[in-house]
């Protein structure tokens, strides 16, 4: 006789290994924990890599990971994945009363009627898709994770912390220097968080003139102020109502804008310009800077309440300096990026334009670096980007440093120098040596041995 253990080991043998569906299984914080063989052989993954992997990673478009969170199942719901529309359930598991995970089942048995249905929808989903282009609004999330380019720890690091922190609605404060891609990050929270089917909103704070700022943020009324457009206009908390207002660069933004701001996060209701009513809106906020805020809060120029309003979680995005393990496979990405937009045939980056990348500052971080490869890829003549290719700036900075060294070798040699003089000045007397020197004892004993004085 079986044994129910058995018995019951058989029935999900055969359910979950070999059916034709395809079913996962996550936990609550949306790392797979079961995916069965039907499902890895139509991934091309394999098992024991794809376990315990977050499963947006593995499984496109998936929401697998929302289910664990809200416990609120999705039932036939179309999903893309491999050039596919399939249809996805995702049921949420709930253990002593909350959700602990979801498991998830697409069909796609390939089926004649399934092929005919399968292209039909991708003909209207082309059809909607012409449409929606048409009448295409500017607003809206646009990247994901899958377009952050780097395989640096940082980068790492930050892409899961961005994996935790996007379901829910805590405000996200985006700190970096410009250009290092804090306007992607954003973009990605809003896509993985359950807001991802509704607006994505931007407001460039440092972009709109102090005097038109309360109108783009709160709308107006038809009459509102002389020039305002007839039958008022939304305002950017209202457009984004029920998804995510993105605040970039908010460190410039008027002190004026910054306690209306903060009124509307407190209530949670917006006041168009001329309107005696109030309208409630549900937005989540993510902001960014590369401004000092703690110093302009100092200074009276930025509301410290509004700043612990926004910064209830903090990320910071590392300058591209500080990861030149990215600076590869990011120039290469540009690269690809930017032959395929002109159809120029350059394959590659000679070995000594990378090395002279590491050596460099990228004060303008990724932007910068897009910038040099589309300008090297314009001007090379070869099929190769050379040392010549680049940009004057790049090349003086770049020779410049390959004669002296790095920063930290040219220092180290100015301060051997500047010993090495003051010693011989004071005849190898260390007491006045180091008062010259205004240092330490030990220090300049230290300093000393270093540099074998
Ligand atoms: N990791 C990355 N992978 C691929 N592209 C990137 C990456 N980081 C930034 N970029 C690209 O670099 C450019 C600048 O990025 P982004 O606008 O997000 O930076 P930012 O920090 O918001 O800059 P700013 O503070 O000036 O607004 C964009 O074209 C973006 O697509």
């Amino acid at each position: 006789m079986v044994s129910l253990d058995s018995y019951r080991d058989e029935i999900f043998e055969t359910v979950f290994e070999h059916a034709y569906h395809c079913f996962v299984v996550v936990n609550e914080e949306g790392l797979i924990t079961y995916l069965n063989n039907t499902y890895c052989d139509f991934l091309g993954v394999d098992k024991s890599e794809a376990i315990g992997v977050h499963v947006a990673d593995v499984i496109e478009n998936s929401r697998m990971h929302i289910v664990a969170r809200t416990g609120i199942e999705e039932i036939a719901d179309l999903q893309y994945i491999r050039g596919n529309h399939m249809i996805a359930n995702r049921i949420p598991i709930h253990s002593d009363g909350r959700v602990v995970g979801a498991v998830g089942t697409v069909l796609f048995r390939d089926t004649k009627e399934w092929m005919k249905m399968n292209s039909h929808i991708k003909d209207l989903l082309l059809e909607l898709e012409h449409y929606r282009n048409q009448f295409k609004n500017k607003d809206g999330a646009t990247y994901s994770l899958h377009d952050i380019v780097g395989s640096s720890r940082q980068m790492n690091d930050l892409k899961n912390k961005i994996k935790k922190i996007s379901p829910g609605d805590v405000s996200i404060l985006f700190r970096g220097e410009s250009g290092t891609g804090k306007e992607l990050f954003a973009h990605s929270v809003h896509q993985l968080s359950e807001r991802n089917t509704k607006p994505f909103v931007t407001v460039n704070c440092a972009a709109i003139p102090d005097h038109l700022l309360e109108s783009e943020l709160f709308g107006y009324e038809d009459g509102a102020f002389t020039g305002a457009r007839k039958g008022g206009k939304l305002g950017k908390f209202q457009l984004a109502d029920g998804g995510t207002l993105f605040l970039d660069e908010i460190g410039d933004m008027p002190l004026s804008a910054q306690v209306k701001i903060l009124r509307v996060l407190q209530e949670g209701e917006v006041e168009a310009v001329g309107s005696v009513n109030t309208q409630k809106v549900d937005v989540r906020i993510i902001a960014a800077t590369n401004q000092p805020l703690e110093r302009l809060i100092e200074e009276q120029r930025f509301r410290e309440d509004l700043f612990y309003r926004i910064n209830v979680i903090q990320v910071h995005i590392p300058p591209l300096r500080d990861r030149p393990e990215d600076l590869r496979v990011l120039s290469k990405f540009f690269l690809d990026k930017v032959t395929n937009r002109t159809g120029k045939r350059v394959i590659g980056i000679d070995l000594d334009v990378l090395d002279r990348f590491v050596q460099l500052n990228w004060p303008g971080n990724i932007r910068e670096l897009e910038n040099v490869i589309e300008s090297a890829v314009h001007l090379t003549n070869t099929e190769l980007i050379k040392f010549e290719d680049l940009p004057d700036h790049i090349q003086l900075n770049a020779s410049f440093l390959k004669e002296n060294g790095t920063l930290k070798e040219i220092m180290e040699n100015t301060e051997k120098q500047v010993i090495e003089k003051v010693l011989n000045k004071v005849n190898g007397d260390k007491t006045k040596a180091k008062e010259l020197l205004g240092i330490g004892k030990s220090n300049l004993y230290d300093k000393i041995k270093k540099y074998g004085l």
